[in-house]
This record gives C-alpha cells, sequence and structure tokens, in this order.
C-alpha cells in the first residue's frame, strides 16, 4: 500500500466521500472497483456489497478534478454521523473533487451519461488518482483496439425533421464531446447539399470522423460525399459502362474515416437500426466511446452507367418513390408531411411495369420465415472477418474484440402470374455471366467487392416482370419508430446483401393489409402478392415509360395519362433519383460507422 502515493501509484486506501458511503477506489482488470467503507446513513438497511460498484474503464469518458467543499448532504448531516468517524469531522473545509464521466447503459439500448463524484481531502492524491485512471483508460482501450475520435467535422442541419438539430448539437452532443476531449469543427448547413460540396474539398487527413447532426438525407449525403472524395483521389471512375449483367461488381475504396449520425431528422432510420434507438444522447456517446460498426452500402447507376449515388438503407421504387417526391414539396408540414404524402399516393395507386434481375445472395436464406435479428455481437455480419483476423485471432472472437461499450459482452410467395426465370448464358443479354470483382490494388479495397464476387459461387442472375406497386432493396431493416420491425427485419448491417421486396399489383385492400403489416410483428412476406430475395445486385428496366403506368382512383379524379407523366422515381434513403431504370450493387462494409449495433436482449 502507498499512503502518500504518487502519480504513478496512488494510494488505495485513500478515502473519497460520495453522497451516499465512504468509498476507497482500486483498478483491477480493466475495471475500476468502487468498494464501500461507511454507509453514510447508519439506518440504510441495505448491505455494504450494495453500495460496491465496478465500472468498467472502456465505459469512462474522462475523469477531471476540481475544487470544492468539504461536505455531505444536509439529510446526512442531520442523522447520526459518529459512524462516519473522523472523516467528516472537519466539515465546511475545502477539498478536491474527483469527477468520474461515465457511460451508463440505461433501458433497451439507451446510453446515459452519468458524472460520479468522489470527494477527497488529500489534495494532491486526487489529482494523482485522476491522472492514474486517465492512463489505465487508455491502457484499456489500446488493449481492446478501441480507437477513440479526437477530432471530427460536424454537419449540423437546422432543417431536418423538427428543427431541433442546433438545440441538440449545442445542449446534447457539445457537452459530450467536450467531456471526452473531442475537437469539433462545426458547419451549420445553409443549403441542400452543402455538407456533399463541402466534402468535396475538405481535409481528411485531419480528422477522425464526420457526424451528421439530422435524418437519414443529412447521413446520406455526407457519405456520399466522403465517398466521392475518396474515389476522386484514388482515379476510380464512380461511373461504369452501361447496365449489362456481364458487368463486374465494381470495386470502391473505403474510407479510413468513420461517420457518426446523431438522429435529429424525421425517420432517422440509420440511428434506428445501428443502436435500437434515435436517441441524440446514446448516438454521442458511442461516438464518444469510439464504438464501430461496418456498414454495407449499395451504388446506384443508370441505364448509361451513369453513377448516381450511394444509399445505405432503402431503395424504392413505386409508392415510396411517390410519397417522396410529394414531400418534398410539403416540407413546411415537418415530419407529419410524409403521413400526407403517403395518403395521397395511396389514393393514387400506381402500379408499374417493370423488368427485374437480380443475383441472389452465395447464402441463401428463407426470409419470410427467418426470426434471426442484426445483433451485437451479430455472427452474419462479423463472420466474414474471421478470415481477415484468422492469423491474429485464434479464439475467433472476432465479434467482442473491438467491444468499446461492453459492460459486462428464400423461400418466397411467388405471385400466381409471376413470369420467374433464370438469366444463362444464352440470355438475351448474349453474354456469359463472370462476375470477378477488379480489385485495386494499394488502395483499403476491403471487402467491398466480394459481396458481387461469384467467381467460386453457382449464382445465376434471375429475372422476373409484371406490374408492380413497388420494388423495395433494404440494405438494413430499415426499422424505424414508426415501423420498428422495419422493411425486412432479418436485414444485416454488414453482411454484403440487399433483401430486394417485390410487391406485385394487388387490390387496394391488399395493399393495405401489407402496409399495416409493418407496424406490427406480424410476417410481412406471407403475401401471395409479395415475393422477397436476398441479393447482391439488382437491376430494374422499365419497358416503355408511357404504357407502363396502371393507375387506381377513389375519390381524386385521374387519367391514366396524367399519371404516366407522373411516372414514380426511386427513393434512395429519402434523395429521388429520376430515372426508373437502375443498376444497384451491394458493397459489404464499404465505410465504418460509429455505432455498437444493437444488444441481444
Ligand atoms: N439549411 C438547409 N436548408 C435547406 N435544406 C437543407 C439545409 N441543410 C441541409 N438541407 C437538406 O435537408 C435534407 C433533409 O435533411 P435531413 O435528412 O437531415 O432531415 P429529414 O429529411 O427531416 O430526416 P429523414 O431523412 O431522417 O427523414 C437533406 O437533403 C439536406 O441536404
Amino acid at each position: 500500500m502507498n499512503v502518500e502515493g504518487d502519480a504513478k501509484h496512488p494510494d488505495s486506501s485513500l478515502q473519497f466521500l460520495t453522497n451516499k458511503a465512504v468509498v476507497t477506489l482500486q483498478v483491477k482488470e480493466n475495471f475500476l472497483h468502487v468498494r464501500c467503507l461507511k454507509k453514510l446513513n447508519p439506518f440504510d438497511p441495505r448491505p455494504f456489497s450494495s453500495f460496491h460498484c465496478n465500472i468498467y474503464l472502456c465505459d469512462i469518458l474522462s475523469t477531471a478534478t476540481s475544487e470544492s467543499e468539504w461536505k455531505v448532504h444536509s439529510k446526512v448531516e442531520s442523522l447520526n454521523t459518529a459512524n462516519i468517524g473522523s472523516l467528516l469531522h472537519s466539515t465546511a473545509s475545502q477539498c478536491k473533487l474527483l469527477l468520474v464521466h461515465i457511460a451508463v447503459k440505461s433501458k433497451g439500448s439507451l446510453w446515459k451519461l452519468q458524472t460520479l463524484k468522489f470527494r477527497c481531502k488529500n489534495t494532491r492524491q486526487c489529482s494523482a488518482w485522476s491522472t492514474y485512471l486517465n492512463e489505465n483508460i487508455t491502457t484499456s482501450l489500446g488493449r481492446r483496439s478501441v480507437s477513440r475520435p479526437k477530432s471530427l467535422l460536424v454537419f449540423v442541419n437546422p432543417y431536418g425533421g423538427k428543427h431541433k438539430a442546433v438545440d441538440i448539437h449545442k445542449h446534447i452532443v457539445t457537452p459530450i464531446f467536450n467531456k471526452a476531449g473531442i475537437r469539433q469543427l462545426v458547419v451549420v448547413t445553409e443549403y441542400q447539399n452543402h455538407a456533399k460540396e463541402y466534402l468535396k474539398t475538405a481535409d481528411l487527413g485531419k480528422i477522425d470522423g464526420i457526424i451528421a447532426v439530422g435524418g437519414d438525407g443529412m447521413a446520406n449525403e455526407i457519405i456520399n460525399g466522403v465517398l466521392i472524395q475518396v474515389q476522386e483521389k484514388n482515379n476510380i471512375s464512380l461511373d461504369k459502362p452501361p447496365a449489362d449483367l456481364s458487368e463486374a461488381c465494381p470495386s470502391f475504396v473505403r474510407p479510413s474515416i468513420r461517420i457518426g449520425v446523431i438522429p435529429a431528422g424525421s425517420t432517422n432510420c440509420l440511428s434506428y437500426v445501428s443502436q435500437g434507438f434515435d436517441d441524440p444522447e446514446t448516438a454521442a456517446l458511442h461516438i464518444a466511446l469510439g464504438a464501430e460498426h461496418n456498414l454495407d452500402l449499395s451504388s446506384i447507376h443508370d441505364r448509361n452507367g451513369a453513377f448516381q449515388r450511394f444509399s445505405f438503407s432503402m431503395t424504392s421504387f413505386g409508392f415510396y418513390g411517390n410519397v417522396l417526391k410529394l414531400s418534398e414539396r410539403m416540407r413546411g408540414l415537418g415530419p407529419s408531411r410524409y403521413d400526407v404524402a403517403g395518403i395521397h399516393s395511396f389514393l393514387h395507386q400506381c402500379s408499374y411495369n417493370m423488368k427485374v434481375w437480380y443475383l441472389p445472395s452465395d447464402t441463401p436464406v428463407d426470409i419470410a420465415n427467418d426470426r434471426t435479428k442484426c445483433r451485437y455481437p451479430c455472427n452474419t455480419c462479423c463472420l466474414d472477418k474471421l478470415s481477415d483476423f484468422e492469423q491474429t485471432m485464434s479464439n475467433g472472437d472476432v465479434c467482442s474484440k473491438p467491444s468499446p461499450i461492453l459492460s459486462g459482452p428464400i423461400n418466397t410467395n411467388f405471385f400466381n402470374n409471376a413470369v420467374h426465370y433464370e438469366v444463362n448464358s444464352n440470355s438475351e443479354d448474349g453474354s456469359q455471366i463472370t462476375l470477378g470483382a477488379k480489385i485495386t490494388s494499394q488502395t483499403e479495397c476491403f471487402e467491398s467487392t466480394k459481396s458481387c464476387d461469384n467467381a467460386n459461387g453457382n449464382n445465376k442472375w434471375q429475372v422476373t416482370e409484371g406490374k408492380f406497386l413497388m420494388i423495395n432493396s433494404a440494405l438494413m431493416s430499415c426499422a424505424c419508430s414508426r415501423c420498428p420491425q422495419g422493411l425486412s427485419p432479418s436485414a444485416h448491417l454488414a453482411d454484403g446483401n440487399t433483401d430486394l421486396i417485390l410487391v406485385r399489383n394487388c387490390s387496394r385492400a391488399d395493399f393495405v393489409r401489407y402496409m399495416f403489416s409493418h407496424v406490427g410483428k406480424a410476417n410481412r412476406f406471407r403475401f401471395p402478392f409479395v415475393e422477397v430475395y436476398r441479393v447482391k445486385g439488382f437491376r430494374c428496366e422499365m419497358p416503355i415509360a408511357s404504357s407502363s403506368v396502371t393507375c387506381e382512383q377513389i375519390d381524386i379524379k385521374q387519367t391514366e395519362s396524367e399519371c404516366s407523366r407522373t411516372s414514380s422515381c426511386w427513393n434512395t434513403d429519402g434523395e429521388l433519383v429520376p430515372d426508373p431504370n437502375i443498376h444497384v450493387w451491394v458493397h459489404k462494409g464499404l465505410i465504418k460507422l460509429f455505432a455498437k449495433g444493437i444488444d441481444q436482449k
């Protein structure tokens, strides 16, 4: 025991005063152990052990000291304090306060910031404890390969959601980042695509991550801005040859910086799916603690091979495309614009002739009956990483390795009339399909192209056609507060696949039943007009736009020609892609997200 103590080895018998007890501190095996010596309230029936606590060092944001008064709560003072002994005898004198800022898991997947206060009369020892704890936190993070950000570029969208982003940033995010010692360069966006333009020339070498304080649209803008800059710097073309099934999956360079989202938009799907809530405090804490999760992206090209966007959640044609198009004109209504636009699009129900090609996943799953969910640590998202780490990780515990805040660790229904066949080497496209990915040397290409590389697989492109109310691609479950299970509840964040959901033309009543199945836990794939495939890529073609649209109407007069004039578009993460003819490829783990994933229940 070190009585006087020094910066390296502070005195472990040193007594600290909290609001409820006199305690000692000890650091052992990645934990700060707080042990109770005396209860301040002698009449408290709880045992001493209930005052003990063990704090995981990786959950501590930082520690600090400040000057304070040597005092206890007045209620405690009025009690019999003889039990506390000499510690309290010299009341009202000055002392040092040791502050320990920690991220605490509260209910569900919510996390809260909490500050523990320890009063100590030995000011030198108290400072020594603060230094010692900070050193041990750094060591502990190093052991677990956790890298916390020190410098972040933060985009705040004052326009998104309920227009609360500026307040959220000021009152929730900044205090957490300050406690974690994170420097921020804050840009309050002034117009649409401001962040994307800014990122074209931003020096990404000087920052550890980029944060969007906004919704999915803002996150999409930032992801696109970063990826476009990184591809340009590496001379990687974003465009590809015109849509052709023989074309290999394009390969893109994976940015080394992480991207985070503080939910302040309308839907906040990315936060919901990667954290379990759209809670700004939880999101800010995950960023500060250095949480990391891979995220699949899809690249979208038009019929001429021109690059359109990268997407991370839903890419949808038909109903959701119409809802977005309309809702963009009603921004003044705030988040309720989606309801109004949804009702309007429903009343103007249109179906679209489409031909859809898709390349099935290497690991086929009966999505319609799959009850598994992407939960931390997720075997499906981590499985492929085993090969990357197998030389260094003999126990295969890859998923838990980067745990920064670990406290404690197709078959389908076919539509009766569906035209459904396999594309072979003598297909109308006339080409043998070989999908060897082009691996770009000298770059951190990661596994992003693996998912499309079917050189070792027997997968062949499949094709189906017909009239569709909706064509949805769910790269993740796409859960949000309005649809807690999401479009495809068993979809994963980083498995290299997307779930292609084809909703064929059906009666209005059936469509309502299908849409309502998203509100609860009912199986949304049980309908005969709904098909779902886990795929690595897909392509859609609308034969002749003007004659491809059929509209129904209830009380709003609308002719077929009117409807075709307003033919649908793609809605990708809440952004519009106007050309109905697109080619979509999935890129496994193309970016790293500041997120942990949703905990197992
Ligand atoms: N100052 C601004 N004025 C107008 N538009 C802006 C401004 N700043 C950002 N934007 C645009 O606002 C759009 C929507 O932003 P955001 O995603 O944050 O909110 P949301 O659409 O309400 O939420 P969600 O996408 O989750 O439904 C983005 O495309 C972004 O480019």
